[in-house]
């Protein structure tokens, strides 16, 4: 779908260039309410959430560098959005946030 392009609740999609924005608030949501369902939130909720979402990271690592050694790029991309999205949920398990993420990022510029 473009960016252009109404979402199933027939609104417009927000512009893509928001996305992490808009992902990272969604992980802090479930985090504070826990709703039943939600991967996002069992991460938050169990014991073992940190290891898990850790185990994936590595996973997922992994899955990107042999996407890339066979120069998948549809695959790379995918296991990309999943390895970002785990350390979005990672970040907001130790209390950060895009903004410190962004302020390292800017600090090397
Ligand atoms: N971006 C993601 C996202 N990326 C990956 N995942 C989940 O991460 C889990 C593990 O990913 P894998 O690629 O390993 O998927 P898998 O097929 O289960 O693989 P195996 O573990 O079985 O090997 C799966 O359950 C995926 O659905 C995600 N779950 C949620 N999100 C975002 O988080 C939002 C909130 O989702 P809930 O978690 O449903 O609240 C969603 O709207 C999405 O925007």
């Amino acid at each position: 779908m473009s960016d252009t392009e109404a979402d199933a609740d027939g609104e417009p999609d927000a512009p893509s260039e928001a996305v992490l924005d808009e992902l990272f608030a969604t992980i802090e949501s479930r985090k504070a309410e826990l709703p039943e369902g939600s991967y996002t939130a069992s991460l938050f909720a169990h014991e073992k959430g940190e290891n898990a979402v850790l185990e994936k990271i590595g996973e997922e690592s992994t899955e990107a560098i042999l996407a890339a050694k066979d120069d998948d790029r549809d695959e790379l991309t995918a296991e990309s959005a999943d390895l970002v999205y785990h350390l979005l949920v990672l970040l907001a398990m130790k209390d950060l946030d895009l903004g410190d993420l962004r302020g390292e990022l800017r600090e090397r510029f």
